[in-house]
């Protein structure tokens, strides 16, 4: 079942969020753009920045929750929604998942992605285990390997999240 608020105003947070996609363009940038609307209701922008600032972690989900979370002084974004101009990469997913963001509404997928030249439908066939070789990871169990773990179960007063 739908709910019609909740419909109406995803359809309007997509719209900006694909403006801002848009617009990142005009302005040189990845063509993406997101919002978090956080629980007090506020909306926090954020376009691709990889190229600009050399981060190729500067997806436009990814600087959305940075931005939510710093004016919100809270890693934990519990409560809040992800409007995204395109389907989250791997990558804005797992950062969603981290910040604690109550729900994802995107509007391109990543089909259209991959039709532009983006690698998000490569990467989650990578996830799928279907293309092992775009990234060879390998499991070496050295025994020190639990000593950070044993000092973070036995440290006092720590921040879990
Ligand atoms: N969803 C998403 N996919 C991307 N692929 C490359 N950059 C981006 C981005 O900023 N967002």
């Amino acid at each position: 079942m739908t709910v019609p608020e909740v419909d109406a105003r995803a359809s309007e947070c997509l719209e900006l969020a694909v403006q801002l996609a848009t617009r990142n363009v005009a302005d040189g940038g990845g063509p993406f753009g997101a919002i978090v609307v956080t629980s007090d209701g506020a909306v926090h922008h954020g376009v691709n920045r990889v190229t600009r600032d050399n981060d190729p972690t500067a997806h436009a989900e990814v600087v959305a929750i940075r931005a939510a979370a710093t004016a919100m002084r809270n890693f934990d974004l519990h409560g809040a929604v992800l409007y995204t101009s395109c389907e989250p990469c791997p990558l804005c997913l797992a950062a969603a998942l981290w910040a604690r963001i109550d729900r994802v509404y995107f509007a391109a997928d990543r089909h259209g992605a991959a039709a532009a030249g983006f690698d998000d439908a490569l990467f989650y066939e990578y996830f799928a285990g279907n293309q092992p070789e775009l990234l060879p990871v390998a499991h070496r169990g050295i025994p020190s390997s639990v000593v950070p773990f044993d000092a973070w179960r036995s440290a006092q007063g720590k921040t879990a999240y």
